[in-house]
């Protein structure tokens, strides 16, 4: 019999990044992101004020000044590891029934531009990919709103399935004890960090069923029927994960949330207090992991890699070394490739 030649597609979605570290480039980025509904969840007036008025224009020329240190010759780690990622899906023989696009939520390539490339080619059906290894509203929720908002319009729609979170599958778990390997074996650290993006306390709290999660230890320290979705208790779960795989016993890591924005609480631990407990407790060396991201980005490479290790040796600590993002790992690659398979 023929072998059929209808493809299924791939969306692979990330954050995104601005197009240049300009200024203008910058605020443009910041004001789409920020005025998204479910990233600064406040009703729309206020949200437009605060954006327009307060944080794009202070932000943006300092922000800048942090992205121009983060640009490489390829320009934003986040967009080029996402390139190259995708290229290697697609020279995958066993992939060779997909299409795939790269896009991201914010700025370009755009998931419109995505989705419209994969119409193009007639697939029959789409697997929409948030490179979000744990499930937040303002993330993976945010693109699939984004992705049914285009495709509601559509004449045909096909088959859609998301992706709503791999923070489990062992091998997103393989592929950070591979990339986590070169330091572990080179070096003998006394603790270990595992620092997360932050989120408003509100959203878990939106995301809790039942009025389960207290954003306590307890709450967030398994994840069952009424907190499968709360970001906060995935992130403690990758924890327990990451460090099982890597042979770290549980005193000696600490978790860790970062990049609080404005004044409401966010979730705890704040990155800051637990560097400065850990240097004041007489820990010299440590280990730092960022997996809540899968590209090295502005939150890994510039603030832990390089703002929290200023923190920690001004608090008196001496080593502070951060494991690379899964970037374009042959590890991760093989990871995505599970995740597609087992989605078709
Ligand atoms: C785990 C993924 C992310 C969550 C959850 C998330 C929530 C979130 N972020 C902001 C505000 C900002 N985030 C910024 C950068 C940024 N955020 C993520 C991922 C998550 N954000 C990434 C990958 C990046 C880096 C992108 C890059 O180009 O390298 C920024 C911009 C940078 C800056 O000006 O400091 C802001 C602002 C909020 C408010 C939020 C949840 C509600
Ligand atoms: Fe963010
Ligand atoms: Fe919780």
């Amino acid at each position: 019999m023929a072998k059929s030649n209808i493809k299924k597609g791939v969306l692979v979605v990330n954050l995104g990044t601005p197009d240049s570290p300009k200024t203008p480039d910058v605020r443009k980025y910041l004001r789409e992101f920020l005025m998204d509904g479910r990233v600064i969840d406040i009703p729309f007036l206020s949200r437009w004020a605060l954006v327009n008025l307060i944080i794009a224009p202070f932000r943006a020329p300092k922000s800048a000044k942090t992205y121009a240190e983060l640009w490489e010759d390829r320009g934003s780690p986040l967009m080029f590891y996402g390139e190259d990622v995708v290229n290697a899906l697609k020279n995958d023989s066993e992939l060779s029934g997909y299409e795939f696009a790269l896009a991201m939520r914010y700025q370009s390539p755009s998931i419109e531009s995505g989705l419209e490339y994969l119409r193009s080619k007639n697939v029959s059906e789409i697997i929409v990919l948030p490179l979000f290894p744990q499930y937040a509203s303002a993330t993976t929720g945010s693109v699939v709103e984004k992705v049914n908002s285009i495709i509601k319009k559509w004449q045909v729609i096909p088959s859609i399935r998301f992706v709503n979170q791999f923070y489990d599958k062992e091998l997103f778990v393989k592929a950070w004890a591979s990339v986590a390997s070169s330091h572990i074996n080179k070096k003998e650290y006394d603790h270990y960090v595992f620092s997360y993006h932050g989120l408003p306390e509100r959203q878990i709290r939106k995301a809790s069923v039942d009025g389960y999660c207290k954003l306590s230890e307890k709450c967030c320290s398994n994840i069952n029927k009424k907190n499968q979705y709360c970001y906060r208790a995935q992130c403690f779960a990758t924890t327990r994960l990451l460090a099982e795989a890597m042979g770290i016993p549980e005193e000696k890591y600490t978790i860790c949330f970062q990049s609080r924005l404005g004044k409401e609480p966010w979730i705890q631990p704040y990155a800051e207090d637990v560097i400065e407990s850990l240097a004041k407790s007489g820990q010299k060396k440590v280990l730092a992991f960022s997996p809540a991201f899968v590209a090295d980005c502005l939150e890994t490479t510039i603030e832990v890699g390089d703002e929290f290790k200023e923190e920690f040796e001004h608090a008196g600590g001496e080593v502070w070394d951060l494991v690379p993002s899964l970037n374009a790992h042959p590890d991760w690659v093989e990871c995505l490739k599970q995740i597609i398979l087992e989605k078709s």
